[in-house]
């Protein structure tokens, strides 16, 4: 266990801390937001820019400031017609491309009268990113808001906004945002990836070809949860068990209910107040998946917790590691600490599955790739050795096989800002308080970013030399700037490890089972059907 000191002198601090309200909630709201950015949940007003713009720069040579009215979209109706009767809820990474396509690189969607503008060029997402302000906001985070509000719980970074927003990040920022900051974690990450062969070595001895594992994302899914909470919880969980400890299998349950509900719990936030007594279910189930997911959030806390009091009790000194330090630097109330717990959670665990899945499908249908991996690994690591996060550093490919499945299946096709002050973007007036969708999948597919683009080639990803930069706004899956994903080092150093070591061990093949897989957006961007994978023994 990656290990912080802590001393009774901390404790004084900490025993004052009372749980003076109920806990709190979060998470899919950002990668819900994705799909809310797409629809335009948020209203903007397409008024009439301030007369400052309009001259003199509008009458000399310089390019006239035009107004939202003049920018180009498809119609409200088409809209309508595409989301809710050709199902684009699922198509939302393919719509975003036909609009591109059709409209150029900024465009707004207009639903009744919500508006969303589309950014779809790499120099725009980087001049809106560029200009963003202390605390920019993602989207419009009412409804998680007033779940919160009614069971008396925190925010948590994501859905936290303003000063409160400001406070956490920056107690968190400076816990896990710098790769030296996680990687104290690889031997708990370590320690996971084993019971990841070892689940593997299971499953495929269940098949009669002996190789071949079912549906990987669900072996990811419980791989990335366990990985995630080994980091945020200090303990293990059991996913990777044959049988799964019961209030594990709830936190799942609630989990599934918020992605199966995906649909439902979006018009929990659409659907107006007023007419939630004739149509409950929505806001039911977003409410109940919440309170699971909570729950689940202050059991681990409160253990640790009370393990915490206990050694202090007895005199010892308390040693331990994320939540350790939070729980005894009260820089958080023990409110903020299971809302930010609970939105991490939920934030690190589809996210980093489903890069999983589409990265070991990537390798399995491109066997020259996984090999010069391999070659690259097997060059770099002594045979046997086991990877630590200070190896990675000397493994471009597996941290390039990374960046080209995010590029590829970026897990948050769009995502969202909420403009806190007016701006030019494109040539465009965007008044203060527009809803902005950067749409992260068609710029991933821009060919003047990415040469063939459709191909599969984690080596575009290597610097030449330190000049060189290769990475460009076209593809920013974790987002950028001072309110992108806190996770992001977590979420690499699970990676690096999990890939590092099943490519060492096993030759990763496509299994007769599987067919081509397309991606769907279901929140986030997930394989369309299952994936089934053989592993299989590399010789010695
Ligand atoms: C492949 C894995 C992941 C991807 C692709 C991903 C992507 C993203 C993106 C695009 C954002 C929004 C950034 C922005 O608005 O600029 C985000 C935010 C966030 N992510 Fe991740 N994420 C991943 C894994 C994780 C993990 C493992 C955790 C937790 C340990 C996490 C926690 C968060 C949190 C808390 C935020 C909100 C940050 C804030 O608003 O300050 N993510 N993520």
């Amino acid at each position: 266990m990656a290990m912080l000191h802590f001393t009774t002198a901390c404790w004084k601090n900490f025993q004052g801390d009372r749980l003076n309200k109920q806990l709190f909630f979060i998470c899919r709201a950002l990668h819900k937001s994705a799909a809310s950015d797409a629809l335009g949940i948020s209203a903007a007003r397409e008024e009439t820019m301030p007369e400052s713009m309009i001259s003199p720069a509008n009458v000399g040579e310089k390019p006239r400031i035009m107004t939202l009215k003049e920018m180009p979209g498809p119609s409200t109706l088409s809209n309508l017609i595409e989301f809710f009767w050709k199902d684009g809820f699922s198509r939302i990474h393919e719509i975003q491309m036909e609009h591109t396509k059709k409209f150029g690189k900024i465009f707004k969607s207009r639903f009744g009268p919500q508006l969303v503008v589309s950014v779809a060029h790499r120099d725009l997402v980087a001049e809106v990113l560029r200009a963003e302000g202390v605390a920019p906001q993602r989207a419009n985070m009412e409804s998680w808001k007033e779940y919160r509000d009614i069971r008396g719980r925190s925010t948590g970074l994501i859905s936290a906004e303003g000063e409160d927003w400001l406070k956490m990040r920056s107690v968190l920022r400076q816990l896990i945002m710098r790769p030296r900051d996680v990687a104290v974690f690889s031997d708990d990450v370590n320690q996971v990836v084993d019971d990841l062969i070892k689940r593997v070595l299971i499953l495929r001895s269940q098949e009669s070809d002996r190789a071949t594992v079912l549906n990987v994302n669900d072996l990811f899914f419980k791989y990335a949860m366990e990985g995630v909470a080994a980091i945020l919880y200090e303990s293990r969980l059991g996913c990777l068990e044959n049988q799964i400890p019961l209030e594990t299998q709830d936190y799942i349950s609630a989990l599934h209910l918020m992605f199966s509900s995906f649909k439902t719990t979006m018009y929990a936030g659409a659907i107006p107040k007023w007419l939630r007594p004739l149509i409950p279910k929505p806001w039911e189930e977003f409410c109940l998946s919440w309170d699971g997911l909570f729950k689940f959030s202050r059991i681990h806390v409160d253990k640790r917790l009370s393990e915490i009091k206990a050694q202090l009790q007895r005199g010892e000194e308390v040693k331990g590691g994320l939540l350790t330090h939070m729980l005894i630097t009260k820089e958080m109330s023990r409110e903020e600490i299971y809302a930010n717990l609970t939105e991490m959670l939920l934030a690190g665990v589809d996210t980093t599955s489903f890069t999983l899945s589409w990265a070991s499908y990537l390798l399995a249908r491109h066997p020259h790739i996984q090999q010069q991996i391999f070659t690259e690994v097997t060059k770099t690591l002594e045979p046997g050795a086991v990877a630590t996060a200070d190896d990675i550093s000397r493994l471009p490919l597996i941290r390039g096989l990374v960046k080209e499945t995010l590029r590829l299946f970026p897990v948050l096709p769009g995502n969202g800002r909420i403009t806190q002050d007016d701006l030019v973007v494109g040539g465009y007036f965007i008044p203060k308080g527009t809803q902005l969708a950067l749409c992260h999948y068609s710029t991933s597919f821009d060919e003047e970013n990415f040469p063939d683009s459709l191909d599969f080639q984690p080596a575009r990803w290597i610097r030449k030399d330190s000049t060189d930069r290769v990475d460009n706004f076209g593809s920013i899956p974790f987002g950028y700037g001072i309110r992108s994903c806190i996770g992001k080092r977590i979420a690499e150093l699970e990676m690096h490890l999990a890939l590092t070591r099943l490519i060492q061990r096993f030759h990763i093949g496509v299994s007769p089972l599987t067919p081509d897989v397309k991606s769907k957006t279901h929140g986030l961007l997930c394989p369309a059907g299952p994936i089934h994978l053989q592993f299989i023994d590399r010789e010695n």
